[in-house]
Parts: C-alpha cells; structure tokens; sequence
C-alpha cells in the first residue's frame, strides 16, 4: 500500500553544528525567538527538556494556517547529533497515522550538514507527501543559521 513513505532532505549551515543540534536537543522553546513566523510557542507537557520520554507542544504556523503539535522525543544521540521526534497529537494526526521527525547534524571540519528524515504513514493514499512540512523544516534551518550568523 502506497500509504508509509520517507522524505529526506539534507542542508548545509555556516553556524556551529554542535550548537544547532543542542538547541533541537536542549532548548525547542527558544526557536521561536529565532523563526517567529514559523513557530510562536513551544511549551514542555511532560518530564525534563533534553530527556528521552518528555512531551513537547508546538505552536507553528504552516502553509498560512496555524497549527499545534504534540510530540514525545523518542530518541536522542548526542554523540551522533541525533534528536528524534514522535508526532501524538495535533493537526498531521488529521491525515497521518503515524509521523516521525529526525533532525541529524553532520559535522565534516567546518561543514555542518542538517539531514531531516520524515517518515510516516497516512491515514488514506490520497493524503499528499509532506513536502511543504519538509520545506517548512528546512526554512526554520535556515532561519535557526541566521540567527547565529548575525548575533
Ligand atoms: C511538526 C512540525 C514542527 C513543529 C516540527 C518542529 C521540529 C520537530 C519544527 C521546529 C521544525
């Protein structure tokens, strides 16, 4: 059935990969300061930041429509500058059955290569892939670089 699928998408930043990594990792909370536009709110429902099992609420803006999304970080690997995201409530339980984010950081010298892995599974096979919700993941990359470019 034409309904699991995997999106990945990788994109290189200038800013320090370790601190990119730290703040998916540590401090969700503080990107709002960072993509405004994109993400207004990210609150900690459950256990500690930064720990395998805690629950975190967004607040995000996506395709002119504002959205929330509970996730529970599922995996973390600091050695490897892995956080992996577990979607359990919001707007994509709407058309998805399941949906995972996986944010990776690849640090070669000065190179720092951010892999975003989308997988899912729709609740129906006309549901579209995630493309604009990769895209969206991307943007916040690029706005998260910004910030540590220029401050
Ligand atoms: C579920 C869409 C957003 C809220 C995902 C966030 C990373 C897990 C966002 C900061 C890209």
């Amino acid at each position: 059935m034409g309904v699991t699928g995997k999106l990945v998408s990788k994109i290189d930043i200038k800013s320090d990969g370790d601190v990119f990594h730290e703040i998916f990792r540590e401090r969700p909370h503080h990107i709002s300061d960072m993509s405004p536009t994109k993400i207004q709110n990210c609150d900690l429902h459950h256990g500690d930041w930064g720990k395998v099992g805690s629950i975190i609420y967004w607040n995000y803006t996506h395709d002119g429509k504002e959205k929330v999304a509970k996730e529970i970080i599922e995996a973390i690997d600091e050695e490897n500058k892995l956080v992996k995201f577990k979607v359990i409530e919001g707007d994509l339980m709407e058309l998805y059955k399941t949906f995972t984010l996986v944010v990776h950081v690849d640090t070669n010298g000065d190179d720092n290569i951010v892999t975003w892995t989308l997988e899912y599974e729709k609740l129906s096979e006309d549901v579209p892939d995630p493309h604009s919700l990769m895209e969206f993941c991307l943007h916040v990359t690029k706005d998260i670089e910004t910030h540590h470019l220029s401050s």
